[in-house]
Formats: structure tokens, C-alpha cells, sequence
């Protein structure tokens, strides 16, 4: 299967001031590579810091990177300028966590959903209205809505304008950053079966940023789990949630409350918080709060290596 998207060693630091004219670099986003195929959905997972969203922001280029390559379906995606760029657009789009804050409360809805057609030029002006109404129809909402404005909706549908929107360009990648996590758990489903159908229909290909595991489960093909900047761990669904060798998945992982009976797994807690982003440990990051650590942890930074085909892990215990 092919890769739509092959990112590699990109690395996002930003600027923090710290007392006279001093500046320090928090690298959000430390030499992180990965490769999501078409049609398929890669989930990045981590608690709150740990990177996901500015790794997937950087990938959209919404952020300023520090370095790496972003190939996107053939393409150079970071090294095109102005005019090149901005056609490239069209090929990527983000759904936003919150569908409150994300839509711009004076426009009506059709505006909102035109709006990338317009400032991209995807398509003729003639037809743009008629491709407003036939999104409308995909996400699920009435032509009769057309004419609301965002605050005329409840969350979930303005989580449909927001998709609407999205696909408004016919977009080869959507990330989707914590698209569901505003909305209650049966708007949620709702929301993750129309994702999933759109993908099918429009062989769509997903970066899904989470920090739940319930949800991952649900979308994912492949996840990568971050922690402090760097990927820690990678693999199919399966492997990951069946067979996690990251202390940092494992205890993620038994974090998840499950129905499942056969599926006993002891609860790990992790201690203490991540290290200062500012001042980060030299050796594995995690290292402050792993269970298992040795001396040797503490010295080199592990590398992702690969444990099985599928599966990549970056602890020197794996
Ligand atoms: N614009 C910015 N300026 C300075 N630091 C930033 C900026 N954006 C993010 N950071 C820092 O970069 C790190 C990663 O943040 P990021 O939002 O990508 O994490 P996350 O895993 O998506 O967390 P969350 O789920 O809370 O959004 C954090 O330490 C954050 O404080």
C-alpha cells in the first residue's frame, strides 16, 4: 500500500521568553517521523503536551517547523512557495477540536462551508453553490440549514459544518484534531460512524489527534503514541492495544476502563509529571517516571526500532 503522507525527522520548536532577553526553545515536536497510507487513518495518542497537535499542525504547515520533509501525495509539501502552496491546500484539511469557537459566528452556514472553495479556487464560481448543498447532504444536515447561522445549531452539527467545510476542497488528507472530544459520547459516535463513511466513500485518508483510547480504537489503523516531543511507540491497531512494549503504552493503556473480561489488565499508574519540555532529560524522556528503568536509560536517547514489521518502539527494555 502506498503512503499519502511521509513525514520525516520534522522537528517544531518555539520561541519562550525568560527574563532579560533571554530566549530558551521548547521543541514540541522532536524529530518525528511517520507514514500514513491512503485511505487509511493514523492516530497520534499522548497526554495533554506531549506534541500531537503541533506535530499535525506542522504537518498542515499552520505551524512554522524547524526542520524535516513532508511529502504529501508526491509532493514536497514544505518546500512549496506562494501560488504552489496555496493549490496544495486543497489537498489538506483540519477539522477543529471545538465546533464552538471554530466557525465564525457572522457568517451563515453555506458561507462557512464556501469559504475554502473561495480563497483556494477549487472550482468554478458558477458551481460552488451547488457543491454547498451537496456537502450539506453528505454531512447530514437539511438545505433548509443552509441559511442558519452557527450558533442556530446544536454541537454536533456544527461538528457537520465543520467536516463540511473540510471536504469543501475534496481534500486527500483531513486531520481530524480531537474532532469528537467537545461533544457527549452519543453525539460522539455519530460523529466517528459519518467519519468513517466519509472515508469509505471518498477514500479519505485520516491524522486523527486523540487522548482517548476508546476512541482511537475505534478509527485507528495504525497510532503512534507521543510522549514529550518524540514518538515512543508505533504499530497497527492491534499490536498496540494487544501486545504494548512502551511502559508509557502500557500504562496509557491500562488507564482505559474495559468490558472486556479476558482482557485483565493490571493498572499501571505513571508517577510524577513529565520533565520541564524547557530542560528535557538527556537519555529516554520518560525515564523520570518509568517503572521498569535501568542506569542505561538514563544515558542515550532510545531510537524507534522496529520489533516486528509493524510495530516500532523506542525503549531499550523492548
Ligand atoms: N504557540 C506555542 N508557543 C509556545 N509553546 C507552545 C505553543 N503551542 C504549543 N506549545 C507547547 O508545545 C508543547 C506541545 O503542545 P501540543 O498542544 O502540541 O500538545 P498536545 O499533545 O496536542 O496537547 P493538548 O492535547 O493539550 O493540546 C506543549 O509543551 C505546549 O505548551
Amino acid at each position: 500500500m502506498s503512503a499519502l503522507l511521509d513525514v520525516e525527522n520534522l522537528s517544531i520548536r518555539f520561541p519562550i521568553k525568560r527574563g532579560w532577553g533571554k530566549t530558551s526553545w521548547l521543541y514540541a515536536v522532536d524529530d518525528v517521523s511517520f507514514q500514513v497510507n491512503r485511505g487509511e487513518t493514523l492516530s497520534i495518542v499522548g497526554e495533554s503536551g506531549s506534541g500531537k497537535t503541533t506535530a499535525a499542525l506542522g504537518v498542515a504547515r499552520l505551524v512554522p517547523n524547524s526542520g524535516g520533509k513532508v511529502d504529501l501525495a508526491g509532493e514536497d509539501f514544505l518546500a512549496l512557495e506562494a501560488e504552489d502552496l496555496r493549490k496544495a491546500r486543497a489537498k489538506v484539511q483540519v477539522i477543529f477540536q471545538d465546533p464552538y469557537s471554530s466557525l465564525n459566528p457572522r457568517l451563515r452556514a453555506e458561507a462557512i462551508v464556501r469559504e475554502p472553495m473561495d480563497s483556494i479556487g477549487t472550482l468554478p464560481v458558477a458551481e460552488r453553490a451547488g457543491r454547498v448543498a451537496e456537502l450539506f447532504e453528505q454531512v447530514g444536515l437539511r438545505p433548509e440549514q443552509m441559511k442558519l447561522f452557527p450558533h442556530q445549531f446544536s454541537g454536533g452539527q456544527r461538528q457537520r459544518i465543520g467536516i463540511a467545510r473540510a471536504l469543501a476542497t475534496n481534500p486527500e488528507l483531513i486531520i481530524c484534531d480531537e474532532a469528537v472530544s467537545a461533544l457527549d459520547v452519543a453525539v460522539q459516535a455519530q460523529i466517528l460512524n459519518l467519519l468513517r463513511r466519509l472515508q469509505r466513500d471518498l477514500g479519505l485518508t485520516y491524522l486523527f489527534i486523540s487522548h482517548d483510547l476508546g476512541v482511537v480504537q475505534h478509527m485507528s489503523d495504525h497510532i503512534a503514541v507521543m510522549y514529550m516531543g518524540k514518538i515512543v511507540e508505533y504499530a497497527d491497531r492491534l499490536s498496540l492495544f494487544n501486545d504494548p512494549r512502551h511502559p508509557y503504552t502500557k500504562a496509557l493503556l491500562s488507564a482505559v476502563p474495559s468490558v472486556d473480561q479476558s482482557r485483565n489488565v493490571d493498572r499501571l499508574l505513571i508517577p510524577g509529571d513529565p520533565p520541564d519540555p524547557l530542560n528535557p532529560p538527556e537519555g529516554c524522556r520518560f525515564a523520570s517516571r518509568c517503572p521498569f528503568v535501568e542506569d542505561a536509560c538514563r544515558v542515550d536517547q532510545p531510537q524507534l526500532n522496529a520489533v516486528t514489521d509493524q510495530h516500532k518502539v523506542a525503549c531499550i527494555k523492548a
